[in-house]
Protein backbone atom coordinates (compact mmCIF):
# COMPACT_ATOMS: atom_id res chain seq x y z
CA UNK A 1 0.00 0.00 0.00
CA UNK A 2 1.35 3.70 -0.79
CA UNK A 3 0.86 6.70 1.83
CA UNK A 4 -0.72 9.32 0.41
CA UNK A 5 -0.29 12.71 2.70
CA UNK A 6 -3.39 15.12 2.40
CA UNK A 7 -2.99 19.40 2.81
CA UNK A 8 -6.25 20.74 3.92
CA UNK A 9 -8.21 19.43 6.54
CA UNK A 10 -11.76 20.60 5.10
CA UNK A 11 -15.24 19.16 4.08
CA UNK A 12 -13.62 18.19 1.09
CA UNK A 13 -10.56 16.19 2.72
CA UNK A 14 -13.80 13.89 4.63
CA UNK A 15 -14.76 12.59 1.06
CA UNK A 16 -10.73 12.82 -0.61
CA UNK A 17 -10.48 10.27 2.29
CA UNK A 18 -13.22 8.12 1.91
CA UNK A 19 -11.59 7.99 -1.68
CA UNK A 20 -8.69 6.36 -0.07
CA UNK A 21 -10.06 4.54 2.13
CA UNK A 22 -12.11 3.06 -0.81
CA UNK A 23 -8.91 2.02 -2.67
CA UNK A 24 -6.60 -0.71 -1.51
CA UNK A 25 -3.26 0.86 -3.28
CA UNK A 26 -3.84 3.71 -1.00
CA UNK A 27 -3.09 4.33 2.68
CA UNK A 28 -3.58 7.71 4.47
CA UNK A 29 0.60 9.28 5.51
CA UNK A 30 -0.07 12.60 7.20
CA UNK A 31 -2.98 15.04 6.68
CA UNK A 32 -1.70 18.92 6.88
CA UNK A 33 -3.51 22.19 7.33
CA UNK A 34 -2.33 25.91 7.04
CA UNK A 35 -4.47 27.01 10.04
CA UNK A 36 -2.76 25.76 13.33
CA UNK A 37 -6.28 26.16 15.34
CA UNK A 38 -7.60 23.14 13.35
CA UNK A 39 -6.21 20.19 15.55
CA UNK A 40 -7.86 16.80 13.78
CA UNK A 41 -10.50 16.07 11.33
CA UNK A 42 -12.54 13.02 11.90
CA UNK A 43 -10.44 12.05 14.97
CA UNK A 44 -7.15 12.06 12.69
CA UNK A 45 -4.33 14.37 14.24
CA UNK A 46 -3.08 16.70 12.37
CA UNK A 47 0.50 17.28 11.67
CA UNK A 48 2.78 20.27 11.23
CA UNK A 49 3.88 20.58 8.09
CA UNK A 50 7.54 20.53 8.50
CA UNK A 51 9.79 19.99 4.54
CA UNK A 52 10.87 16.14 5.92
CA UNK A 53 6.82 15.45 6.21
CA UNK A 54 5.83 17.73 3.30
CA UNK A 55 8.81 15.20 1.20
CA UNK A 56 8.05 12.02 2.83
CA UNK A 57 4.87 11.05 0.86
CA UNK A 58 3.13 12.40 -2.58
CA UNK A 59 0.56 14.75 -1.84
CA UNK A 60 -2.88 15.47 -2.80
CA UNK A 61 -4.28 19.08 -2.02
CA UNK A 62 -7.77 18.46 -0.69
CA UNK A 63 -8.96 22.41 -0.73
CA UNK A 64 -12.16 23.09 -2.81
CA UNK A 65 -11.39 26.34 -3.54
CA UNK A 66 -9.54 26.06 -7.25
CA UNK A 67 -7.48 29.28 -6.54
CA UNK A 68 -6.40 28.37 -3.10
CA UNK A 69 -5.72 25.00 -4.50
CA UNK A 70 -3.40 26.43 -7.22
CA UNK A 71 -1.73 28.83 -4.33
CA UNK A 72 -1.34 26.03 -2.27
CA UNK A 73 0.37 23.76 -5.18
CA UNK A 74 2.89 26.44 -6.64
CA UNK A 75 3.86 27.02 -3.15
CA UNK A 76 4.69 23.43 -1.98
CA UNK A 77 7.73 21.74 -2.88
CA UNK A 78 6.53 18.27 -3.18
CA UNK A 79 5.97 15.00 -4.97
CA UNK A 80 1.95 15.10 -6.18
CA UNK A 81 0.04 12.17 -5.71
CA UNK A 82 -1.46 9.91 -8.65
CA UNK A 83 -4.80 10.43 -8.65
CA UNK A 84 -7.09 8.92 -6.00
CA UNK A 85 -10.47 7.45 -7.51
CA UNK A 86 -12.98 6.32 -5.49
CA UNK A 87 -13.90 2.81 -6.66
CA UNK A 88 -17.40 3.50 -7.66
CA UNK A 89 -16.45 5.32 -10.01
CA UNK A 90 -16.83 3.98 -13.78
CA UNK A 91 -13.35 5.23 -16.10
CA UNK A 92 -12.98 4.71 -19.32
CA UNK A 93 -9.72 2.82 -20.01
CA UNK A 94 -8.89 5.21 -22.42
CA UNK A 95 -9.16 8.45 -20.31
CA UNK A 96 -6.14 10.50 -19.02
CA UNK A 97 -6.37 11.93 -15.36
CA UNK A 98 -3.44 14.34 -14.05
CA UNK A 99 -1.54 14.03 -10.72
CA UNK A 100 -3.50 15.17 -7.43
CA UNK A 101 -6.52 15.34 -9.42
CA UNK A 102 -9.39 13.46 -7.17
CA UNK A 103 -12.63 11.60 -8.50
CA UNK A 104 -15.49 11.16 -5.88
CA UNK A 105 -18.06 8.10 -6.08
CA UNK A 106 -20.78 7.78 -8.77
CA UNK A 107 -18.54 9.83 -11.35
CA UNK A 108 -18.37 8.63 -14.88
CA UNK A 109 -15.61 9.24 -16.83
CA UNK A 110 -15.97 8.49 -20.77
CA UNK A 111 -13.99 7.28 -23.91
CA UNK A 112 -10.41 9.59 -24.41
CA UNK A 113 -11.66 12.02 -22.11
CA UNK A 114 -8.34 14.02 -20.73
CA UNK A 115 -8.42 15.56 -17.32
CA UNK A 116 -5.40 17.76 -15.81
CA UNK A 117 -3.85 17.91 -12.84
CA UNK A 118 -5.56 19.08 -9.41
CA UNK A 119 -8.86 18.39 -10.63
CA UNK A 120 -11.65 17.45 -8.73
CA UNK A 121 -14.74 15.12 -10.23
CA UNK A 122 -17.09 15.83 -7.94
CA UNK A 123 -20.07 13.14 -6.87
CA UNK A 124 -21.68 11.58 -9.44
CA UNK A 125 -20.19 14.09 -12.41
CA UNK A 126 -20.23 12.59 -15.53
CA UNK A 127 -17.41 13.43 -18.38
CA UNK A 128 -18.17 12.22 -21.58
CA UNK A 129 -16.07 11.26 -24.99
CA UNK A 130 -13.53 13.46 -26.06
CA UNK A 131 -14.05 16.21 -23.02
CA UNK A 132 -10.53 18.05 -22.14
CA UNK A 133 -10.07 20.16 -19.04
CA UNK A 134 -7.57 22.14 -17.90
CA UNK A 135 -5.77 22.04 -14.38
CA UNK A 136 -7.81 22.74 -11.19
CA UNK A 137 -11.13 22.58 -12.94
CA UNK A 138 -13.79 21.61 -10.53
CA UNK A 139 -16.85 20.09 -11.50
CA UNK A 140 -19.13 19.78 -8.98
CA UNK A 141 -21.71 16.68 -8.08
CA UNK A 142 -23.73 15.98 -10.52
CA UNK A 143 -22.64 18.07 -13.38
CA UNK A 144 -22.87 16.84 -16.84
CA UNK A 145 -20.33 17.28 -19.93
CA UNK A 146 -21.51 16.03 -22.87
CA UNK A 147 -18.90 14.95 -25.52
CA UNK A 148 -15.61 16.99 -26.72
CA UNK A 149 -16.69 19.79 -24.14
CA UNK A 150 -13.54 22.05 -23.49
CA UNK A 151 -12.89 23.58 -19.36
CA UNK A 152 -9.79 25.99 -19.32
CA UNK A 153 -7.83 26.31 -15.86
CA UNK A 154 -9.22 26.84 -13.11
CA UNK A 155 -13.10 26.81 -13.30
CA UNK A 156 -15.86 25.72 -11.63
CA UNK A 157 -18.62 23.70 -13.16
CA UNK A 158 -21.75 24.22 -10.45
CA UNK A 159 -23.70 21.52 -9.15
CA UNK A 160 -26.18 19.89 -11.24
CA UNK A 161 -24.82 22.28 -14.61
CA UNK A 162 -25.12 20.69 -17.83
CA UNK A 163 -23.00 21.55 -21.42
CA UNK A 164 -24.06 20.57 -24.33
CA UNK A 165 -21.56 18.86 -26.53
CA UNK A 166 -18.50 20.70 -28.25
CA UNK A 167 -18.54 23.75 -25.89
CA UNK A 168 -15.45 25.43 -24.60
CA UNK A 169 -15.82 26.98 -21.45
CA UNK A 170 -12.75 29.43 -20.75
CA UNK A 171 -10.30 29.70 -17.89
CA UNK A 172 -11.46 30.99 -14.39
CA UNK A 173 -14.95 31.13 -14.81
CA UNK A 174 -18.31 30.14 -12.76
CA UNK A 175 -20.96 28.10 -14.01
CA UNK A 176 -23.74 28.76 -11.61
CA UNK A 177 -25.71 25.80 -9.83
CA UNK A 178 -28.38 23.89 -12.39
CA UNK A 179 -27.24 26.44 -15.38
CA UNK A 180 -27.31 24.71 -18.87
CA UNK A 181 -24.48 26.03 -21.40
CA UNK A 182 -25.11 25.90 -24.80
CA UNK A 183 -23.10 28.54 -26.42
CA UNK A 184 -19.13 29.25 -25.90
CA UNK A 185 -17.83 30.66 -22.57
CA UNK A 186 -15.38 33.30 -22.45
CA UNK A 187 -12.37 33.31 -20.08
CA UNK A 188 -13.34 34.56 -16.39
CA UNK A 189 -17.52 34.88 -16.92
CA UNK A 190 -19.65 33.82 -14.23
CA UNK A 191 -22.56 32.51 -16.32
CA UNK A 192 -26.00 31.14 -14.50
CA UNK A 193 -29.51 29.84 -15.84
CA UNK A 194 -31.31 28.13 -18.74
CA UNK A 195 -30.19 28.84 -21.15
CA UNK A 196 -26.89 30.25 -19.51
CA UNK A 197 -26.59 33.81 -19.17
CA UNK A 198 -23.52 35.96 -18.52
CA UNK A 199 -23.98 37.93 -15.22
CA UNK A 200 -19.82 38.68 -14.57
C1 LIG B 1 -19.61 19.11 -2.46
C2 LIG B 1 -19.88 20.57 -2.72
O1 LIG B 1 -20.45 21.27 -1.94
S1 LIG B 1 -19.29 21.20 -4.23
C3 LIG B 1 -19.90 22.88 -4.32
C4 LIG B 1 -21.01 23.02 -5.34
N1 LIG B 1 -21.45 24.42 -5.30
C5 LIG B 1 -21.94 25.04 -6.36
O2 LIG B 1 -22.12 24.45 -7.41
C6 LIG B 1 -22.24 26.50 -6.18
C7 LIG B 1 -22.42 27.25 -7.50
N2 LIG B 1 -22.62 28.64 -7.22
C8 LIG B 1 -23.71 29.37 -7.65
O3 LIG B 1 -24.62 28.86 -8.32
C9 LIG B 1 -23.71 30.83 -7.24
O4 LIG B 1 -25.05 31.25 -7.04
C10 LIG B 1 -22.98 31.73 -8.29
C11 LIG B 1 -21.47 31.54 -8.12
C12 LIG B 1 -23.37 31.41 -9.71
C13 LIG B 1 -23.33 33.22 -8.11
O5 LIG B 1 -22.97 33.61 -6.82
P1 LIG B 1 -22.81 35.17 -6.51
O6 LIG B 1 -21.70 35.73 -7.35
O7 LIG B 1 -22.70 35.32 -5.03
O8 LIG B 1 -24.13 35.83 -7.11
P2 LIG B 1 -25.46 36.28 -6.34
O9 LIG B 1 -25.90 35.27 -5.34
O10 LIG B 1 -25.24 37.71 -5.90
O11 LIG B 1 -26.53 36.26 -7.53
C14 LIG B 1 -26.49 37.20 -8.60
C15 LIG B 1 -27.73 36.99 -9.44
O12 LIG B 1 -27.68 35.71 -10.10
C16 LIG B 1 -28.76 34.86 -9.68
N3 LIG B 1 -28.23 33.52 -9.49
C17 LIG B 1 -27.19 33.14 -8.69
N4 LIG B 1 -26.93 31.83 -8.83
C18 LIG B 1 -27.84 31.36 -9.71
C19 LIG B 1 -28.07 30.07 -10.24
N5 LIG B 1 -27.30 29.02 -9.91
N6 LIG B 1 -29.06 29.93 -11.16
C20 LIG B 1 -29.84 31.01 -11.52
N7 LIG B 1 -29.64 32.26 -11.03
C21 LIG B 1 -28.67 32.44 -10.15
C22 LIG B 1 -29.28 35.47 -8.36
O13 LIG B 1 -30.63 35.15 -8.15
C23 LIG B 1 -29.03 36.95 -8.61
O14 LIG B 1 -30.05 37.42 -9.45
P3 LIG B 1 -30.62 38.94 -9.28
O15 LIG B 1 -29.45 39.86 -9.56
O16 LIG B 1 -31.70 39.01 -10.32
O17 LIG B 1 -31.11 39.04 -7.88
Amino acid sequence: MHKISIYGASGHAKVVLDCIRSNSNFTLGYLFDDNPAVKELQGIALSTASQKKIEAYPLVITIGNNKIRKKIADQLQSVIAPPIIHQSAVISTTSRLGDGSVVMPGVILNADAQIGSHCILNSGAVIEHDCKLANYVHISPKAALAGNVRVGEGTQIGIGAQVIQGITIGKWCTIGAGAVIIKDVPDGATVVGNPGRIIK
